[in-house]
């Protein structure tokens, strides 16, 4: 029974903890990581509120320390991602008839167990998981993740107070009802707080979802799990299943019920999708609605004007935290030929103080790329760059997966604009520069916008403020989220929505209003007070027959 209209605590973002040396979080975080090294997990998959182990597992190691088990997960089939499925749908008119204010508590209270109780779960299980530094996992798996909770919660009541205009006699209402069908949420490996806000900002508009993960970030996504379920989700609302991706694709794009896809991941997975869906558009009930945050290749655009340092360490941070392993990485920069020299210098000088490493040492700034597959593909993209005549590597360049799948910041300074490692993604610790004729911005700023098919993130460097008007103007279509005078890197929720257009995404920014509004559909309904008794217009009765 709802007898008040309840209002929720305007959202703040998540204190970032510094686990600075002698900090009580460094030692909280360090204890954690002990106790999970020390005792292996065994991951069930979760569907319809009941943990599934299917005997068939999956080991799993820290990509620093490959020959370390920290635990397995249980891998499903086809059976399993049926279940969650029927599971989602059977769990459907319960929850979408479940009032706002009892939905939403749930995610509040899960925001909150992360930001007390499970903190360092989180964060330990990320950084052990896929490699994060202490830094870098509590921007993510922490603060992130409750960001995204809290914010939804606070974006879906603004969206469901909007309402239209009742003139004398009429009252009009708009409903935000959840899609009819169910939601399927895949996620990448490389943000706890991607895979966790996927799932759950469409189940917080009342829609079921089946969610699946990257498998090498399964450790995280099951912590987070648990924590939804202690938080109150009831049976079925979201379902995590591990299963490869065609097999869960062949089940839910020829389902009549699917109702959507929320996904982040590389384009052309995105684009495979989107083609299986648009092939078997009779099937569905309805139209399914596809929101795909996907690659790109980010670019840091700097002016003559730039100061050295604020460049060199932009470059630094841009390129190199968490290995380059974001979709938002820069990974390809314009050095004006007045400071170039100075700037390279300064970024190998900066380099040269990174070290790599464990996660557990927190001197480490740089830890593993996530897997054996990924290190291979970095470490071809490197061997070709020392091949060819256009391509020098100006710092970096080696590789070793003995201990671990460790490549070194690497920067790649290059003759041709167009040079592959300029246009295409690699998703690793790797920086091509292309040095430009200083007086020739304007014509690189054409470069820049042309050079790849991605439109993510990119940032301006500049003191001048003509040329920073003119790069925003110039560069409109070339990001989704846009810098200037800063790394193209950390977007905040509530801050910067993020996401991309052309080949990198839908654009339908995670982590605002405009991505929940995706997850529902209105019905508007009209309620006359009086109704007419009579159909003549007043004008055919005054003058009947003149
Ligand atoms: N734009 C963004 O907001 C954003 C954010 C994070 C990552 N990314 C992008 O994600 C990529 C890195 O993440 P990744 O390596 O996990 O990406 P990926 O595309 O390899 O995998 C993403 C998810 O899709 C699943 N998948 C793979 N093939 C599938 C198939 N045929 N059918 C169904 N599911 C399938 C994977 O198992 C995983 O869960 C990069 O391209 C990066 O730019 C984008
Ligand atoms: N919020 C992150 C998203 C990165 C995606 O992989 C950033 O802006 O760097």
């Amino acid at each position: 029974m709802h007898n008040a209209y309840f209002q929720f605590a305007a959202p703040q973002n998540e204190p970032v903890y510094s686990y600075a040396p002698g900090s009580p979080e460094r030692v909280a975080l360090k204890k954690q990581l002990a106790a999970f090294k020390a005792a292996p997990v065994d991951l069930p998959m979760y569907i319809n509120g009941q943990e599934v182990r299917t005997g068939k597992t999956v080991e799993i190691h820290p990509p620093h320390e490959i020959k370390h088990k920290l635990g397995q997960f249980h891998m499903g089939d086809a059976s399993h991602v049926k279940t969650a499925v029927d599971a989602a749908l059977a769990a459907r008119a319960q929850w979408a008839a479940t009032p706002w204010e009892q939905r939403a508590a749930i995610f509040l209270r899960a925001a909150e167990l992360i930001a007390t109780k499970y903190r360092y779960h989180m964060n330990a299980a990320t950084m052990l998981g896929q490699s994060k530094n202490a830094y870098q996992a509590e921007i993510d798996s922490a603060c992130e993740l409750i960001d995204f909770l809290r914010f939804n919660v606070h974006y879906l009541t603004e969206i469901y107070k909007q309402q239209p205009a009742s003139p004398q006699g009429i009252h009009n209402r708009t409903e935000y009802r959840p899609l009819e069908g169910f939601l399927l949420a895949v996620t990448p490996f490389n943000f706890t707080a991607i895979g966790g806000n996927l799932p759950t900002a469409p189940a917080m508009c009342g829609n079921v979802v089946v969610w699946k993960p990257a498998e090498t970030a399964v450790f995280a996504a099951a912590m987070f799990m648990q924590i939804l379920i202690e938080a109150g989700l009831p049976a079925g609302v979201i379902n995590l299943v591990y299963a490869d991706g065609p097999t869960l694709g062949d089940i839910c794009f020829n389902h009549r019920d699917f109702a959507g896809l929320h996904f982040t991941g590389s384009t052309g997975v995105f684009q495979q999708m989107w083609k299986i869906i648009g092939g078997n558009i009779n099937k569905y009930r309805a139209y399914p609605r596809i929101v795909g945050e996907t690659g790109g290749k980010d670019f840091v655009m700097v002016h003559a004007s730039a100061q050295v340092d604020v460049v060199a360490t932009a470059l630094a941070r841009g390129a190199f935290e968490y290995q380059g392993q974001k979709c938002s990485a820069a990974s390809r920069a314009y050095l004006p030929s007045n400071i170039a020299d100075a700037v390279l210098n300064k970024l190998k000088e900066m380099l040269g103080t990174m070290k790599m490493g464990t996660v557990e040492d927190f001197g480490n700034f740089i830890n593993a790329v996530i897997s054996e597959r990924s290190f291979d593909k970095i470490a071809a993209y490197i061997d070709n760059a020392k091949k060819d005549p256009k391509a020098k590597i100006f710092a970096g360049g080696g590789y070793s997966k003995t201990d671990g799948y460790f490549v070194e910041p690497t920067v790649i300074v290059t003759t041709d604009p167009l040079y592959t490692t300029m246009c295409e993604e690699i998703f690793g610790p790797v920086l091509t520069i292309y040095v430009y004729e200083a007086d020739q911005f304007e014509a690189t700023l054409d470069i820049v916008d042309k050079t790849s098919d991605y439109a993510l993130t990119g940032s301006i460097i500049s003191q001048d403020r003509y040329a920073i008007d003119l790069a925003t103007k110039k560069l409109e279509n070339s990001a989704g989220n846009f810098y200037i005078n800063d790394k193209p890197t950390g977007a905040v929720v509530g801050q910067q929505p993020f996401g991309g257009a052309r080949a990198s995404g839908t654009n339908d920014k995670a982590g605002s209003a405009l991505n929940m509004y995706r997850w529902l559909s209105a019905r508007t309904v009209k309620e006359t007070m009086v109704p007419p008794t009579d159909y003549k217009y007043p004008f055919l009765s005054a003058d009947a027959g003149a």
